[in-house]
């Protein structure tokens, strides 16, 4: 479904982002993208979500090339800071997705997830007065309004109140029942371990960890109990490891 191959990018000239990353991932996996702060996670979404040029290496959706229509239609994103559109209320945003989708009778699914992420009353604010988690809050119902095959979430439940990260939780949930594939990127290790399939661990802009949670288990064995103990493990082992 996803496909990375050797994709790099760099914002300074000799500094990289994000260094020769490969990954796969398969129609339906939940793939928990996890790594210490700079580590890489957002500039990667970003890049597979086209918001970024690649220096060098190819992405693909569903066989599509990222930066086509094809891999655009089949894609969300969540972003870490969503940014709406000032002069747009909350619904028009809705209305905004849907026109740029061609999605017909698109208003039952948004009135839905509007109601979940209680924004009903919220719906005439202007992109510029909603607060942080309302803008949280539209940018994820209007990612989940065109029912995209791929998913990504940036840090999906900063600054989301409790009754919206249980929403998202459950959207999550209901997402991969569909079959759906999801990136999620988190510091919340809890997280990951109820919904990742995959474990894509990154440090300072490579992957050290690709592979199942049960794998990453099996390959620390019993002292290492939980994910937290085991990132901590394998992120500091691969700092000492560059500082040799
Ligand atoms: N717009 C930018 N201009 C210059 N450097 C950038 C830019 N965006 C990211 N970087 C750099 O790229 C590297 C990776 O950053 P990125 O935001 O992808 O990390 P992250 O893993 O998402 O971090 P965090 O957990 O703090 O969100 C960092 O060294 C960061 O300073």
């Amino acid at each position: 479904m996803i496909k990375l191959i050797n994709v790099t990018k760099s914002f300074k000239k000799g500094e990289f982002a994000i260094k020769d990353l490969n990954f796969t991932l398969e129609a339906g996996q939940t793939a928990g993208l996890i790594g210490p702060n700079g580590a890489g996670k957002s500039t990667t979404i970003k890049c597979i979500a086209g918001l970024l040029r690649l220096d060098s290496g190819q992405i693909t959706i569903a066989g599509y090339p990222h930066t086509s229509i094809d891999a655009k239609r089949r894609m969300a994103y969540v972003p870490e800071m969503p940014e709406p559109y000032p002069l747009l209320t909350a619904w028009e945003h809705m209305q905004f997705v849907a026109q740029a989708y061609g999605i017909r009778n698109w208003k039952p699914r948004a009135e839905e997830l509007f109601e979940r992420f209680e924004m009903v009353d919220n719906r005439n604010k202007l992109g510029r007065e909603l607060s942080k988690g309302m803008r949280q809050k539209v940018s994820i119902c209007a990612a989940f309004l065109h029912d995209p095959d791929f998913i990504m979430l940036d840090e999906p439940l900063v600054g989301l109140d409790p009754k919206a990260i249980r929403e998202v939780k459950n959207l999550i949930e209901e997402e991969k029942t569909n079959g759906k594939t999801l990136l999620i990127s988190t510091h919340i290790l809890d997280t990951v371990e109820r919904f990742a399939d995959r474990l894509l661990i990154m440090r300072t802009g490579e992957l050290i960890w690709n592979d199942s949670p049960l794998a990453l288990r099996q390959q620390f064995g019993a002292e290492v109990q939980t994910l937290e103990d085991i990132f901590f493990t394998l992120t500091q082992k691969s700092a000492d490891d560059a500082r040799v």
